[in-house]
């Protein structure tokens, strides 16, 4: 099978080095990349309608990332007639529903393993226990980025910036690592996550998200005391035809097998009727983990296995976070009324104040860490898992 290449960054240049490796019956037909500078050999080019218009290829992998021309590419090679394959998590969750539908009408494959969990196959064990369960719970570390900076703080209390730094020099971080640290990767990585597993399409105004960008040691210390690790988790509930779906920092017991991930690895797990618990766990970033995973659908392609992974997002289930509670942590540059008046426990140090509210909706503290921030307070918080 022929393949054109979007991009031939961190992943791309794994997906090309595998192929090589592999001998097998997939080739890299045409590469695009941006300028003529990077245009190593014959095959690559700075023009899409190269690939595109090219009848001898039958796959494009976009590994470009970001949303535009993405979207545009994804689009144009569907109703062209080529399968596509990309692990560009962004795109595929702001325009999941019209890919699917797209590649639907022109009877191709469109495949997404390297979206969500790099390198773990997630995507394609949801689909297979999905069509035999009913998934109640999806939970997990969905990004590699900030488990290694959490990870490295836990560790051995580096610094923010400087473990962003080294995230971002492994090939782990996103082109604007605020994707990673304010959880918007891992808000992706929930709706492509919900659809699946749901076959429903969630919308990222449903999904409320708290990143880890204002995480200090100070509050590594706090966790230690209390014996807690924080990691930043997804979760998707789904209870009477509702889903419950948001990304937070969650407090979680030292010794839980989820506080002990480590480095860029992710942990995905998913609760069904029969299957009971499944934890999937491996590198969620990084260049040949999450080119193995492109190169994984590329096969199933090219054996026509992907005939049994067709993405269908049908339903509309009520998104609802409110009856999702828990007790939360604060951690606030100064002292709140409102915080104090809704916490079991404060206690107040030179580095601010340190809240343990008694248990609040997941909507409530969402909204309420807005319209502090609004009012000008600096603050981090973290759902606690008793
Ligand atoms: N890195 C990882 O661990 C993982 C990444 N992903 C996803 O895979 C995708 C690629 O990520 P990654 O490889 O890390 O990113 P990189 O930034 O390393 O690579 C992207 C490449 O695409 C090129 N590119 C961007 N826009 C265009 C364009 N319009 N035309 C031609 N080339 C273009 C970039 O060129 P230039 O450098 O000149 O801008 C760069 O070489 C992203 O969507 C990311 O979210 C998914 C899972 C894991
Ligand atoms: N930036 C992402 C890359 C993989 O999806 C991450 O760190 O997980």
């Amino acid at each position: 099978m022929k393949i054109g290449l979007l991009g031939c960054g961190t992943v791309g240049s794994g997906v090309v080095e595998i192929i090589e490796k592999l001998k097998g019956s997939l080739e890299i037909q045409r590469i695009l990349v941006k300028s003529p500078e990077d245009c190593k050999d014959a095959r690559y080019t700075c023009n899409y309608a190269d690939l595109v218009n090219d009848p001898e290829i039958d796959i494009i992998v976009e590994v470009m990332g970001g949303l535009h021309p993405a979207r545009e590419y994804i689009l144009e090679a569907l109703t062209k007639g080529k399968h596509v394959v990309s692990a560009n998590k962004a795109v595929i969750a702001a325009n999941f529903k019209e890919f699917v539908e797209t590649a639907k009408a022109h009877h191709c494959y469109f495949l997404i393993e390297a979206s969500t969990g790099g390198g773990i196959p997630w995507i394609k064990n949801l689909q297979r226990y999905a069509r035999i369960d009913d998934i109640f719970e999806i939970t997990g570390i969905f990004n590699g980025t900030t488990n290694y900076i959490l990870d490295q703080m836990h560790k051995s209390g580096a610094d923010f910036d400087a473990v962003l730094k080294e995230a971002q020099k492994l090939g782990y971080a996103e082109y604007d690592p605020s994707a990673d640290i304010d959880g918007i990767d891992v808000q992706n990585k929930a709706i492509i996550s919900a659809g699946i597993a749901h076959n429903t399409y969630v919308y990222k105004e449903e999904v409320p998200v708290f990143g880890i960008r204002d995480l200090t040691c100070t509050d590594i210390d706090y966790f230690h005391r209390k014996k807690k690790v924080c990691k930043l988790l997804a979760v998707i509930r789904c209870l009477n035809d509702e889903l419950a779906v948001y990304v937070e920092p969650t407090l979680l017991n030292e010794n839980s097998l989820e506080a002990n991930v480590p480095d860029n690895f992710n942990i995905c797990s998913l609760s069904g009727v029969t299957i009971g618990d499944l934890k999937f766990y491996g590198q969620g970033a990084g260049k040949l983990p999450t080119a193995n995973a492109v190169v994984q659908d590329l096969l199933d392609i090219a054996s026509d296995e992907a005939k049994d992974y067709e993405i269908v997002l049908d339903k509309t289930l009520k998104v609802n976070n409110e009856n999702e509670t828990h007790a939360y942590y604060v951690h606030t540059d100064k002292a709140c009324e409102t915080l104090q008046e809704i916490s079991r426990a404060y206690e107040s140090n030179a580095d601010g104040v340190f809240y343990e509210t008694g248990k609040l909706s997941v909507a409530k503290m969402h909204e309420l860490s807005k319209q502090l921030r609004q009012q000008g307070y600096k603050l981090f918080f973290a759902g606690i898992r008793e």
